[in-house]
């Protein structure tokens, strides 16, 4: 069998049907599937040893008949494995290896070649934004963290990042940098290049390539770093976290402006706030079927998202991240940056498109402080009083920090919207709730235990 049949083989869909419940990227987990199918099957690359590249897309279909969903799977298919890609094996089919091409550097560098050189395998298109070196990289590696998606660091000057689960329409991960590509300052990291294609004739964004912010902290691991601290030096930790958390706060109102300039605002008047509150209500009904806890809230927070209808005066709406946390920022040398504008991915394109309140992102970093804090109670076992109420304070003095440094740039402070910051904040916690039963079950206490203090407030 050649290489380029493996892709098409039956056995291989079966294999993969084995396979793709464990990646931590499927989003499926929890719904039984009927069957994996490989709906599109690209060869972008074909080495002279007949070893091919190839990006295949798995349609999963449900037991519950519900919507199906489509995945991006990149694949290598070899005669033998070589060392390095041994950890990406997907399956061995009669005399051929069928591995995830993200792991092997000469199929990466096939792939940022099609992009830099703007070529085309249909059905895919692959475009270039300008900023690559002469000459091929030297080296690649996917970055094997935590991510909903799979990003590969080239060089240490590019990151590809490949989108798992395929929706059809634009990402706003290429849409909002594209559209900032003249004016995006240094709180953004450069757009170099995508690859685009189509699935049941809607356009679909496969892959982006932007600059790799070398050396950087996440916003994250900041935090960690600072939680630790927190046992030892509690006032030093509360307070450099503190002054890290307002930078944080003026490199997201500076983005904001950025976006404001570059795609326009808008007013939510009372029928669009409606709107926005049957969205939450609706979104709330969906994740309470997901995570049965939640529904002993629903009243409570059915009643919290129903007062965005009646807010007076409407909402200033704009395009924004919206998925906004503390591993959303990086820390390098030129100071905060955002990074993925992909929203939430779980959300159709359209619904990611929608504009938002800017008070949608600043509520995401408000959850991200408590979820740290959260996050160290939890790992840290027993109840111990003394210790949370630390905890609690060094979440409050960073949001607080941050809602500062916000104003100071967008000259108004997001903590004057009670009741709309309210709504998208617990419209995190049950987002959170959601994300968490799929994804990181043992995590689930914490967007739980958000919702029942925040409702207490
Ligand atoms: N441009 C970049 N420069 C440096 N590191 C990056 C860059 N983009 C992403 N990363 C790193 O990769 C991680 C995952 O990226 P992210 O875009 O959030 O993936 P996903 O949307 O799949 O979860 C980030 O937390 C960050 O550590
Ligand atoms: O993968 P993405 O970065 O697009 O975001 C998803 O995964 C995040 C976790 O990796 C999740 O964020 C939640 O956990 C964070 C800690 O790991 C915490 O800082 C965030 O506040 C919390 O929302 C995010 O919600 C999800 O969309």
């Amino acid at each position: 069998m050649t290489a380029a049949a493996v892709a098409l083989d039956h056995r291989l869909a079966r294999a993969l049907d084995a396979w793709l419940p464990w990646q931590r990227w499927y989003a499926g987990k929890g719904r039984p599937h009927t069957a994996v199918t490989v709906v599109q099957s690209t060869p972008f690359s074909e080495l002279p040893d007949g070893s091919v590249g190839s990006i295949l897309v798995l349609r999963v279909d449900f037991a519950d008949r519900g919507a199906a969903e489509h995945y991006q799977v990149p694949v290598g298919i070899r005669a033998s494995l070589p060392d390095p890609v041994a950890p990406y094996l997907i399956a061995a089919l009669d005399d051929l290896v069928v591995y995830e091409a993200t792991g092997d550097h000469e199929l990466v560098t096939e792939l940022l070649g099609l992009v830099a050189g703007e070529h085309a395998r249909d059905p895919l298109g692959f475009t270039s934004f300008g900023g690559f070196a002469d000459g091929p990289p030297l080296s690649s590696r996917p970055l094997g963290v935590e991510q909903t998606n799979t990003s590969v660091v080239v060089d240490d000057r590019y990151v590809v990042k490949f989108f798992r689960r395929l929706h059809p329409g634009v990402n706003p991960e290429l849409e909002l940098p594209r559209a900032l590509a003249a004016s995006a300052g240094r709180h953004t990291a450069a757009l170099h290049g995508a690859v685009e294609g189509h699935l049941d004739g809607a356009p679909v964004t496969y892959a982006v390539v932007q600059s790799f912010l070398a050396g950087a902290v996440d916003g994250w691991a900041l935090a960690q770093d600072s939680l630790h601290r927190l046992r030892t030096e509690p006032w030093s930790a509360v307070r450099e976290f503190a002054a890290e958390a307002f930078e944080m706060g003026r490199a997201v109102a500076t983005v904001h402006a950025e976006l404001a300039a570059g795609l326009g605002t808008g007013l939510l008047g009372p029928a669009e706030l409606a709107g926005l509150a049957a969205t939450m209500a609706r979104q709330l009904d969906e994740s309470c079927r997901v995570v049965p806890e939640l529904a002993l809230h629903r009243v409570d927070l059915a009643a919290a998202f129903a007062e965005v209808a009646r807010l007076p005066g409407g909402a200033e709406t704009q395009r924004v991240h919206g998925d906004l946390h503390l591993g959303q920022l990086l820390r390098g040398p030129a100071g905060w940056a955002l990074i993925d504008f992909e929203g939430e991915p779980s959300l159709p394109m359209a619904e990611r498109a929608v504009p938002h309140s800017p008070l949608r992102d600043v509520a995401g970093m408000l959850r991200s402080f408590e979820y740290a804090a959260d996050h160290a109670d939890l790992l840290a076992g027993p109840s111990n009083p003394a210790a949370t109420a630390r905890l609690r304070i060094w979440a409050e003095q960073g949001a607080d920090a941050f809602c500062l440094g916000y104003a100071g740039v967008a000259g108004w402070d997001p903590r004057g919207q009670d009741a709309l910051l309210r709504a998208h904040t617990l419209h995190k916690a049950v987002y959170e709730a959601h994300y968490e039963a799929r994804h990181r079950p043992d995590f689930l206490p914490i967007p739980l235990a958000a919702v029942r203090r925040l409702l207490a407030q």
